[in-house]
């Protein structure tokens, strides 16, 4: 929903020189509520947005830099859209715990992913876990990427173990006895991931479900960075108005 309250929002944006952050300024300038404020990136201050007039800032970093961006955020009284990868459950709670100890309500919605597309195939994938003996997970990316396994895989895995776990299933079938270091991919929370890094890819994953005779694929796919612009602007109107942490676009949908 465009922001029509009587001030448009301004947003700062981290990373502004990346890939993401660049075409986040893009969209934000084209969009008519929406005013684009500070273009920070490496080396600048964060704190410096504190009275730059931005309330809302996106961070689109490296996964290094983006936890104590968010805390400086916190600090400076700026609500935060986050799609950067490398959150791990301890570093979530840090950030829970500082919006609490701030009390101004400030939001802050950390996404692995903001396309549609992938919000809806993580959805599908945890309720098809319970169905499904096998279950694991490919993504496949450009090659400039830093971090592997994707965030959105590791949030896929760990979604289809939570599944599983509370459907009560054993791990899934799997007799390798002697394999070569990597060759069953990476283990998250017991569900394998496998990383491809592809020249020519965007940003790609797969989730395989398996039972005797049958296979259930779930596979999104985002062939331009476009793909992620509607959701990062939704959450960049709406982050105002969801005090605290939430993480998954999914919190700000109504998918049912
Ligand atoms: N949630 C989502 O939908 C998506 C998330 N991503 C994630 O976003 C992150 C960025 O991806 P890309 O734009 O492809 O990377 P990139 O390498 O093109 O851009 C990162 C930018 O951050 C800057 N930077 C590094 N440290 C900084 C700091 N401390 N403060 C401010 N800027 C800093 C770099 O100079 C660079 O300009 C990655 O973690 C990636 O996985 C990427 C696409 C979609
Ligand atoms: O680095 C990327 O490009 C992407 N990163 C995010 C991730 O690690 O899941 C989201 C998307 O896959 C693109």
């Amino acid at each position: 929903m465009p922001n029509t309250a009587a001030a448009p929002l301004t947003i700062a944006v981290l990373g502004a020189a990346g890939r993401m952050g660049s075409t986040v300024c893009e969209a934000v300038e084209n969009a008519a509520d929406l005013v684009l404020g500070p273009r920070l990136d490496v080396g600048d201050d964060v704190a410096t947005l504190a009275g730059s007039g931005a309330s809302v800032a996106v961070d689109f970093t490296v996964p290094s830099a983006t936890e104590a961006n968010v805390h400086a955020l916190i600090d400076a009284g700026l609500h935060a859209v986050v799609g950067t990868t490398g959150w791990t459950e301890e570093s979530l709670g840090r950030v829970r715990s500082h919006l609490a100890e701030d009390g101004r309500g400030l939001g802050v919605l950390i996404a692995p992913n903001f396309a549609l597309s992938a919000v809806l195939a993580m959805r599908f994938a945890a309720q098809a876990a319970r169905y499904f003996e096998s279950a694991e997970v490919i993504e496949l990316h450009h090659p400039n990427k830093v971090d592997a396994p994707s965030g959105t895989a590791v949030h896929t895995a760990r979604a289809i173990a939570a599944a599983r776990a509370e459907a009560g299933l054993a791990a899934g079938p799997d007799a390798t006895e002697t394999s070569l270091d990597g060759a069953r991919g990476a283990v998250v929370d017991g569900v394998h991931v496998h990383a491809v890094r592809l020249r020519g890819l965007v940003a790609h994953e797969e989730v395989l479900f398996g039972n005797p005779g049958e296979q259930l694929t779930i596979r999104t796919d985002s062939f331009e960075r476009s793909s992620f612009m509607p959701g990062v602007l939704l959450a960049a109107r709406a982050v105002p108005e969801h005090p605290g942490l939430t993480v998954g676009l999914d919190g700000y949908l109504d998918l049912g």
